[in-house]
């Protein structure tokens, strides 16, 4: 029988096998054998093949090649680190498939019956068609049904003329050896943590952006910060003029305003595009449903269902427009999945206190609401207070030689509760779930500064950004310069 007439009905259709899908999966699982999980491209997950995970490989090794540089500063004079590019992009190859190894093993467990390969699309609100490879496909039936289909790089349509010298995060985990130039288009977090990384590793690197944000930093003092501090490493300007990008013989020429006003051209091997990333949602034929869409295209969902308008439709992971990060997507496939195997009701699953972490140097981390959200939010009535610590002077930062940075942390008028953080500084990815754990527990500033904090470590640097705070609510004493009893430099 060709697959052009193969029929398939079931209880729950998953569409995308990556985190979210394979959540959903075995959340739906639980209460029906009839689930269904489509994947139209290769298993393994977007973190592991193109994400979290070669990224955070690729910036180990920008961190090994920084210390080094950074030991004459300690009296340890080790010269200048010699960079091999075939060995760095081997190592971060050969780990990045060891993760999706296990990826791929545990989809393997997944019984045959239960996975079809192919492009799934909305027929009706019940029926999807499934496109092979060979040109055939599948009419699946399902009652109902989780979309878990990921989200892809967007970018400018013009620069698609660049051709190979165009690339994305994706080809760079391909690449045998480093190129010499590169010139990173947004400086977002992909576009940092790549860009800093591969400077690291001796690439030249130019950085743009549009609008003056640095990564997901909303707090104008810290934007500030991030936009001085990054610049000492490479070229970036986050509110530029780029007057022409165009594909020379050997690479991408450009000319741009610099920041002095003076107009550059220049050439660089490739220009990674890092300018944000799409639902994708916009190919599954959602237009032949009556289903409600936001701005983007993307269906509108229940925060904590994951339900969208049609009842038997949910949404999970970077497909939903909500948090597009690992643990959220996993967080979402188990709701959505859950809620398509049960059959009658729905249920509110756990929604956690958000977190992100940035993992370029200084980090950047955010913690509950953002800067934005909250001035939004309580902004017209003063009705909250920042406090703040300089990671500059703070002793431990500055016995490490990683003292650069700011912490704000938000607090409630009256109720004295912690809002949010942002963060750029050391071991923001540590300091943010300290915090995140206290914003989930609901703590108002007073509770955290009655939790223990040893003497010489970073998370002082919380503690007198946490003083700060509960001052300015006056909920405790005044801040004064230095706190000698907390220990030095605390
Ligand atoms: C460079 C980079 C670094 C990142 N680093 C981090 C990090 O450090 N920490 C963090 O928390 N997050 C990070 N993220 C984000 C994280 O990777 C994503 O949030 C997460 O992988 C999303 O999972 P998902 O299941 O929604 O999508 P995916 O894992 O992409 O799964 C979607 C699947 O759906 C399939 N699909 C799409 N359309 C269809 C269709 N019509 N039919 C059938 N199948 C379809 C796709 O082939 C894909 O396999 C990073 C992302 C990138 C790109
Ligand atoms: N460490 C992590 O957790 C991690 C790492 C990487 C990615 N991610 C996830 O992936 C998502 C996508 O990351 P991203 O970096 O692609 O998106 P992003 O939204 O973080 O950044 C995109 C940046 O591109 C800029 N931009 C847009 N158009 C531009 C143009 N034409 N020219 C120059 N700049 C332009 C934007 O102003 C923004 O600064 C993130 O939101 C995050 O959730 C997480």
């Amino acid at each position: 029988m060709s697959n052009s007439e193969v029929k398939q009905s079931v209880d729950v259709a998953i569409i995308g096998g990556g985190t979210a899908g394979l959540a959903a999966y075995r959340a739906a699982k639980e209460h029906t054998d009839s689930v269904l999980m489509i994947e139209a491209g290769p298993y393994g997950t977007t973190c592991a093949r193109v994400g979290c995970m070669p990224s955070k490989l690729l910036i180990a090794a920008a961190e090994n090649a920084h210390q080094y540089e950074k030991s004459a500063q300690f009296g340890v004079n080790l010269g200048k680190p010699q960079i091999d590019g075939h060995a760095v992009m081997q190592r971060v190859k050969s780990e990045r498939d060891r993760f999706v190894g296990f990826v791929l093993e545990s989809v393997e467990g997944i019984d045959a019956q239960h996975k079809l390969d192919g492009y799934a699309e909305f027929v009706t609100e019940n029926q999807l068609s499934v496109k092979h490879s060979d040109g055939s496909s599948t009419q699946v039936e399902a009652k109902r049904i989780v979309i878990a289909s990921g989200s892809r790089p967007a970018f400018p349509a013009p620069w698609a003329e660049l051709g190979d010298r165009l690339l994305v995060n994706d080809d760079i985990f391909e690449w045998d050896t480093l190129p010499e130039s590169i010139a990173v288009f947004g400086p977002g977090v992909i576009g940092l943590e790549l860009g800093q990384a591969l400077r690291r590793l001796g690439v030249k690197v130019l950085m743009f952006g549009v609008g003056g944000a640095v990564g997901p930093l909303t707090d104008p003092t810290l934007t500030d910060y991030a936009n001085t501090t990054y610049a000492e490493e490479f070229y970036l300007d986050s509110d530029a003029k780029v007057e022409l990008i165009e594909r020379s013989e050997n690479g991408v020429k450009l000319r741009y305003i610099d920041k002095q006003g003076a107009t550059v051209e220049t050439e660089v091997d490739y220009l990674v595009a890092a300018t944000g990333r799409r639902p994708n949602t916009d190919k599954l034929g959602l237009d032949k449903l009556d289903i409600q869409l936001d701005e983007r295209g993307v269906p509108v969902a229940d925060h904590y269902t994951l339900q969208t308008s049609i009842s038997h439709i949910f949404i999970a992971g970077d497909a939903s427009n909500q948090i597009p990060l690992l643990h959220e997507a996993a967080d979402q496939g188990k709701i959505a999945g859950d809620n398509a195997g049960r059959c009658k009701e729905v249920r509110a699953g756990l929604r956690r206190t958000p977190i992100a972490a940035v993992f370029s140097d200084p980090q950047i981390a955010m913690v509950g609401e953002s800067y934005r959200d909250i001035e939004k939010r309580l902004g017209s009535c003063g009705c909250f207070e920042v406090g703040e610590v300089s990671f500059e002077n703070q002793g431990r930062s500055r016995v490490m030689l990683v003292n650069k940075g700011i912490a704000h942390l938000y607090g409630e008028q009256g109720t004295g509760r912690f809002l949010g953080a942002e963060i750029i500084g050391p071991n923001a990815e540590h300091l943010a779930h300290l915090l995140a754990w206290a914003h989930q527990a609901k703590m108002t500033v007073s509770q955290m500064l009655d939790m223990p904090f040893y003497h010489p470590v970073i998370e002082e640097g919380v503690r007198t950004a946490l003083r700060d705070l509960n001052a300015k609510l006056h909920l405790g004493p005044e801040m004064i310069d230095a706190c000698m009893e907390c220990g030095v430099g605390s």
